[in-house]
């Protein structure tokens, strides 16, 4: 998959601008707030209709404008899909093949990328909140039926906790809305379950060509059920839980168990990383996993997402960043920003930008 072209419009601190890629990689470089990753974030944002780094789309509207637009024209597989997303005070309308979607989850999937920013090391040190998120967001890129399956149970959830925090309670109802949560829950676990198995493969493939053979890397699926095979046997111990737990619960008007309590550690030689870990291995950990991720996709949908990485070469020594360069694979598009204009090896194919105050040019090698 790759992004043929890209348009911004009140963007951040771009007014305008238009964009035509190649495959390959191309490195925006340039001074610190000259608008280099507000680039990669329009593209995050057209391909997950989210930025990365803020909540809400109104910080992304350009100064004393109260909308933006952004387009893209992507080819997968001979295909060309085009995006738009035009964001304004109302809300978010997005376009796949310029007719409207109502629904983000009817428009996520045709534009994957995986991006890769500082504050992603950060990861191992938030609530568990936070990886959820992470697993939650990635898995979804892998199969709808996942995301399906989360919205209902938080549907579910929600009304479960609002009927809790009535004064009589009458169990038998109980009873339905945690049977309909151990359906959704079991489905939820396994995907969560086989996604880490898979995508830790793929991690530990990297971590090991960055840092030494003798660091094994793993993460640990934490919920409040051990999790097994056999479907039956786990909706059995899920339920005995449930009821155990249901007192409690009736205390204290509200649900106390289920996977969204989940969590996902990180280890690193069976250590947490969150305190095992120098900075330089959780960035590396951190990269090993993007690039697992990218893989993973490729796994399942036989197409590689498009890769972001943010400020990546920075405490990369040269070594670790030709590792990089060389393990990436050929087909992957990369955008990768940086403060210099790094001089790549001349069999990467490399594109190089000039990022000055929100304007754009493209650079020829020979021309540094
Ligand atoms: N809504 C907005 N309207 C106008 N300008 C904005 C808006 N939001 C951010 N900016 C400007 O965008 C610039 C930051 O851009 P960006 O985050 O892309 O920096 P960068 O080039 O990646 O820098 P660094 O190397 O420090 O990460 C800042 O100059 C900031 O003032």
């Amino acid at each position: 998959m790759i992004i043929e072209n890209l348009q911004l419009s009140h963007f951040r601190n771009y007014e305008r601008l238009q964009m035509d890629f190649t495959p390959g990689i191309h490195l925006f470089y340039g001074h610190n707030g000259q608008g280099k990753t507000n680039i990669l974030e329009a593209l995050y944002y057209l391909s997950c209709a989210k930025s990365h780094r803020v909540r809400h789309d109104e910080y992304l509207m350009q100064k004393n404008f109260d909308y933006f637009s952004l387009k893209g024209q992507i080819v997968n597989d001979n295909k060309t899909v085009s995006l738009m997303c035009n964001v304004d005070t109302k809300g978010k309308h997005l376009f796949l093949f310029n007719t409207p979607v109502s629904k983000v989850s009817e428009y996520i999937g045709f534009f994957n990328a995986i991006m890769f920013y500082p504050d992603d090391l950060l990861l191992f040190s938030q609530a568990p909140k936070k990886r959820r998120q992470f697993i939650d967001l990635e898995l979804g890129k892998l199969s709808s039926g996942y995301t399906h399956a989360l919205v209902d149970y938080y549907k579910i959830l929600k009304e479960k906790n609002k009927y809790l925090k009535n004064h009589k309670i009458d169990d038998l109802f109980l009873d339905t809305l945690d049977e309909q949560l151990i359906d959704l829950q079991v489905k939820i676990m396994k995907q969560r379950h086989h996604f880490i198995e898979m995508l830790m493969q793929h991690t530990k493939k990297y971590f090991q060509l960055f840092e030494n053979k003798d660091l094994e890397i793993s993460c640990v699926y934490e919920s409040d059920v051990v999790y097994i095979e056999d479907e039956t046997l786990l909706k059995q111990k899920m339920t005995e839980k449930m009821r155990k737990h249901r007192e409690k619960e009736k205390l204290f008007h509200t649900s106390l168990v289920g996977i969204h309590k989940d969590d996902f550690t990180f280890m690193i030689n069976q250590q947490k990383v969150e305190t095992f870990a120098s900075q330089g291995q959780k960035r590396m950990y951190i990269l090993s996993l993007k690039l697992g991720m990218i893989n993973s996709i490729y796994q399942i949908k036989k197409e590689y997402p498009v890769l972001l990485l943010d400020d990546v070469f920075s405490e990369l020594d040269e070594q670790k960043r030709e590792i990089l360069l060389n393990i990436l694979p050929v087909d992957v598009q990369v955008f990768i920003t940086a403060t210099e204009c790094i001089q790549l090896k001349k069999n990467h194919n490399i594109t190089y930008y000039e990022v000055i105050q929100g304007t754009v040019n493209k650079r020829r090698i020979s021309d540094e």
